[in-house]
């Protein structure tokens, strides 16, 4: 029986071909376009800088996690081993974790939810539920993945909830141009699964590597979206305002949140 640290001992195999570029690399593309998500992390730091000030711990915890995803995800690619698929998925399960429970909007506490110190409980039951997601993940890691992907669409329920009480033209369109980017992610990322024959036939059978590309260009536009809300509902004494670096007018552009002076807009 082969040690749950062997190469090729996860339950999934994706659809690019193993060890055909290098003999220590079982899926190479796939692991090389985990540099993604390296570059996520410093980009968010970074541009979000005045935010960061404010909100310092959960910027840099998330971030902090967003780098372990991409730590993870490479490692399972280049190994294709059971303990890489546990951590690639345990880390995007606690990093969407951690990010509920800092910025999850208290609007949205369910209505049974006790109101009183409510950040805190809502911190607990995240805790709590994100620990028994865990212990469930070593029964089926395979589905999990199914079931990482559906809270994205709670993501979008939320976004569009947001939008309905927004006049804001530049968050509609930075929430369009993520769900656009997610869109083309998620389709790439079904494809690589199921059609995979089609894909090996023609010879192009990289998707799953678009789909890292993909995802990390969509989280790139969430998280500005993330911050906008929170200074919005949690920081009167500042007004955000979405920004693109380097300039509006480049070709190729970051989104970030800066914080101006008070003044509500949504
Ligand atoms: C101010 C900051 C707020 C940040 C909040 C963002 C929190 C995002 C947390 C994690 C996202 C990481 C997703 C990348 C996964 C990469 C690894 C990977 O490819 N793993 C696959 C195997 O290699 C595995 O099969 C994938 C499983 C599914 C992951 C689904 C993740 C859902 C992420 C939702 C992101 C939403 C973006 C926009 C939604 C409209
Ligand atoms: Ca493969
Ligand atoms: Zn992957």
């Amino acid at each position: 029986m082969p040690s749950i640290f062997s190469y090729q001992s996860a339950e999934v195999d994706w659809c690019e071909g193993n060890f055909e570029r290098s003999t220590v690399i079982a899926e190479y593309y796939n692991t090389i376009s985990n540099v993604s998500f390296f570059a996520l992390s410093p980009a968010l730091l970074y541009l979000n800088r005045q935010y960061r000030q404010q909100r310092a711990l959960p910027m840099y915890i998330v971030s902090g996690l967003l780098l372990c995803v991409g730590v993870f995800s490479t490692y399972f690619h280049m190994t294709l081993s059971y303990v890489g698929q546990l951590l690639d998925e345990l880390s995007i399960l606690w990093t969407l974790a951690v990010a509920y429970s800092f910025w999850y909007p208290r609007i949205y506490f369910p209505r049974w939810f006790p109101l009183s110190g409510n950040e805190k409980q809502f911190f607990w039951l995240s805790g709590v539920t994100t620990v028994i997601s865990t212990l469930m993940s070593f029964i089926k890691p395979a589905f999990n993945a199914y079931v990482l992907n559906c809270i994205a669409f709670h993501l979008l329920y939320l976004t569009w909830r947001e939008l309905k009480k927004c006049n804001d033209k530049r968050v509609h369109r930075m929430a369009a141009v993520m769900v656009l980017w997610w869109v083309l992610a998620i389709s790439s990322w079904i494809s690589d699964r199921w059609l995979c024959g089609l894909w090996q036939a023609i010879n192009f059978p990289y998707f799953h590597s678009f789909w890292h590309v993909l995802i990390a260009m969509s989280l790139l536009y969430c998280c500005p979206l993330v911050i906008y809300f929170d200074v919005h509902y949690e920081m009167p004494s500042f007004k955000p305002k979405l920004e693109y670096w380097p300039s509006d007018s480049w070709p190729v552009v970051v989104p970030y949140v800066a914080l101006e002076e008070p003044h509500k807009q949504c």
